[in-house]
C-alpha cells in the first residue's frame, strides 16, 4: 500500500493545485485505504453525520466526454462515443509497469488505477482469443464459468471489440499522421499493426472504463451515452449489495434555454462540479469503509462487468438473506429445441409478446420461486399440439388476469419442467464445483488465481443453493 498511499497524496495535490478542490479536513471526509479482497476502497476520515458533504470534485478534473473533446474531435466524419473517447485516451496514457503516466492532463488521476485486471474475465477471454501464450491458468478459468457467465462474456467482448475497431478507424483513417496529439508515431504503428501487448493495453483502458465511470449528468436527456464520467476519489468506493454509504448530488436540470445565438446552446447546470454526501441514519464512525451500490446486479452480472462477486455465507440463500439468481435460459432453450417445429411455433409466439429469454430463478423475495417470465414461457412449452389455439387463447387469457391456469393438467407439466430444469442445475454444479475443487489445489498459481476461483466457486455454489429452494418449493405445492 506504499506505492498506493503515495499517489494518494500526489492525487489530493494535483485535485487541490491544478483544479482548486477543497481537501482539508472540513472538505474532504474520506480517505483511500486498502481494503481486503477488494484493493483500495473509500473510508471515513473521521466521524460523518447523515446528510453531510463528503467531498466535492472540480468538473475539471474529471475524465469525460466534455472535458476530452477538444483532444479528440470528429475526424472525417468520425466521432467517438464517451467510452470509447476515454479508453483511447486511457490508452495513449497507460501508466509505465514502475512509472507514472505522461498525460499532461489527468496524469496522477490516472496513476490511482489498477495496475491490471488479471483477475477480470475479460481479460481471461481476450488473451485466449488473442493467442497470448502461457495462459492455461486462464484457460482453466473460462472453462469452469457456468454457460450464462460465459454468455453474458461474449456479450461484454462483442462490445469491447466494437469499440476498439470504432477508435482504430479513427485514428488510422487519416493519410500517414495523427492529428491527435497525444497520439505519436508508434501509436499509429501499434494500431495499424494490431500488435497484441497493445491490444491488451486496450483491454486494460478499456476496463478501467468500464468498472470505474459513473452517471454524471452531461446532457438533458436523462439516459443519453454522454452522461459518464470518470470521477477521482469516487472511483476508489468499492460495492455493497443493500447499502449506499455514498449520494451522488445531481444538480438540478432546467429546461435547456432557447438558443439565442448559435445552435446547441446549452444549460449551464450540465456538468458542474460533483458533490457526493453521506448517506446512513446514524453517524458513520471513523475508518468504516464507505460503499456505493452499483446497481442492482446479480453475481452473473457483477463477475463479468467487475470481476467480483458479492459474497454472502451458508444459509443465506436458503433463508432468504441473499439475493440468488440463476440464469436458464440455455436450459429452456433446450426445451424449445427438442419439441422441434411445435417449439418454433411456440419461440414465434413468446418472441412476439415479449416472453422470449431473460429467464431466471431467484431465492428472493421467499418463497424462492421461477420468474413469471419463465413460468409463462413454461405454460406455453406445454401447449398440445391438436389443441394449440384453444390453448394459446387460455395462455393469453391467463396472461390479461382473465384465467388463472391453462388447465390442472398444464400446471402440473410445467412444474414437473421446472423440476427437471432443478435438476440440470444441480448436477452440472456439482460437477463443476468438483472440477474447481482439483483445479485450485494447485498452490504454484498467483494469489489472483485463487481469487478469482473462489468467485467462480460462489457461482455455482449460487446456482445449486437456488434451484434446490425453487425444486423443494415446487415439491411442497408452494404457490408462486
Ligand atoms: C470503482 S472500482 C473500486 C476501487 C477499487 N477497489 C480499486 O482498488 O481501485 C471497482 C472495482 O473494485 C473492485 N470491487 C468493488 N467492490 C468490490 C467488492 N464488494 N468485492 C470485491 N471487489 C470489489 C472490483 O475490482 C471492481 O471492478
Amino acid at each position: 500500500m506504499g506505492d498506493q498511499f503515495r499517489r494518494w497524496k500526489t492525487l489530493l495535490s494535483w485535485l487541490k493545485d491544478s483544479h482548486g478542490m477543497q481537501i482539508d479536513n472540513e472538505n474532504l471526509l474520506v480517505e483511500c485505504k486498502y481494503a481486503p479482497g477488494a484493493g483500495k476502497g473509500l473510508f471515513a476520515a473521521c466521524p460523518i453525520p447523515p446528510n453531510t458533504a463528503l467531498f466535492t470534485i472540480p468538473a475539471t478534473a474529471m475524465i469525460n466526454s466534455r472535458t476530452l473533446s477538444k483532444i479528440y474531435p470528429p475526424l472525417q466524419g468520425r466521432t467517438l462515443s464517451p467510452v470509447q473517447m476515454i479508453s483511447l485516451h486511457l490508452l495513449l496514457y497507460k501508466p509505465p509497469t514502475n512509472g507514472d503516466s505522461e498525460d499532461p492532463l489527468f496524469g496522477p488521476f490516472i496513476d490511482t488505477m489498477p495496475k491490471s485486471f488479471d483477475s477480470h474475465p475479460l481479460v481471461w477471454s481476450v488473451a485466449i482469443e488473442l493467442g497470448i501464450r502461457n495462459m492455461i491458468h486462464y484457460q482453466n478459468l473460462l472453462s469452469t464459468l457456468p454457460p450464462s457467465t460465459s454468455s453474458s462474456l461474449h456479450d461484454l467482448k462483442s462490445g469491447f471489440w466494437k469499440d476498439w475497431d470504432a477508435i482504430r478507424s479513427y485514428v488510422t483513417s487519416r493519410p500517414t499522421t495523427s492529428k491527435i496529439p497525444a497520439c505519436n508515431a508508434a501509436h499509429l504503428d501499434r494500431f495499424r499493426k494490431e500488435d497484441l501487448g497493445f491490444k491488451m493495453d486496450y483491454t486494460w483502458a478499456w476496463l478501467s472504463v468500464n468498472t470505474r465511470c459513473i452517471y454524471y449528468r452531461l446532457d438533458p436527456l436523462p439516459s443519453s451515452s454522454l452522461n459518464m464520467t470518470l470521477c477521482p476519489i469516487l472511483d476508489f468506493a468499492n460495492h455493497a449489495p443493500h447499502d449506499t454509504h455514498i449520494l451522488p448530488v445531481l444538480p438540478p436540470v432546467s429546461q435547456p434555454p432557447v438558443p439565442t445565438s448559435g445552435p446547441g446552446k446549452r444549460s449551464k447546470t450540465l456538468g458542474g462540479d460533483y458533490t457526493f454526501v453521506s448517506n446512513c441514519e446514524g453517524v458513520i464512525s471513523e475508518d468504516t469503509e464507505l460503499f456505493l451500490r452499483y446497481g442492482a446486479h446479480s453475481n452473473r452480472r457483477l463477475l463479468v462487468e467487475y470481476g467480483f462477486v458479492n459474497i454472502w455465507n451458508e444459509g443465506d440463500v436458503h433463508e432468504g438473506r441473499f439475493d440468488g439468481e440463476v440464469d436458464v435460459n440455455d436450459i429452456v432453450e433446450a426445451c424449445f429445441m427438442a419439441k422441434g417445429l411445435l417449439g418454433d411455433q411456440i419461440r414465434e409466439i413468446l418472441e412476439q409478446e415479449g416472453y422470449w429469454g431473460d429467464w431466471t430463478l431467484h431465492s428472493t423475495p421467499q418463497p424462492a420461486h421461477p420468474s413469471y417470465r419463465l413460468v409463462t414461457a413454461l405454460r406455453l412449452l406445454h401447449c398440445t399440439e391438436d389443441q394449440i389455439q384453444n390453448e394459446i387463447q387460455s395462455w393469453k387469457d391467463v396472461l390479461l388476469g382473465e384465467k388463472d391456469v391453462i388447465s390442472q393438467t398444464n400446471e402440473q407439466l410445467w412444474k414437473q419442467t421446472m423440476l427437471d430444469i432443478c435438476k440440470t442445475i444441480s448436477s452440472r454444479a456439482t460437477e463443476n464445483l468438483e472440477k474447481l475443487d482439483q483445479r485450485n489445489s494447485n498452490g504454484t498459481m498467483p494469489e489472483w488465481y485463487h481469487w478469482a476461483m473462489g468467485n467462480i466457486q460462489k457461482l455455482w455454489l449460487e446456482e445449486l443453493e437456488v434451484a434446490s429452494c425453487v425444486a423443494n418449493n415446487i415439491i411442497d405445492g408452494v404457490d408462486f
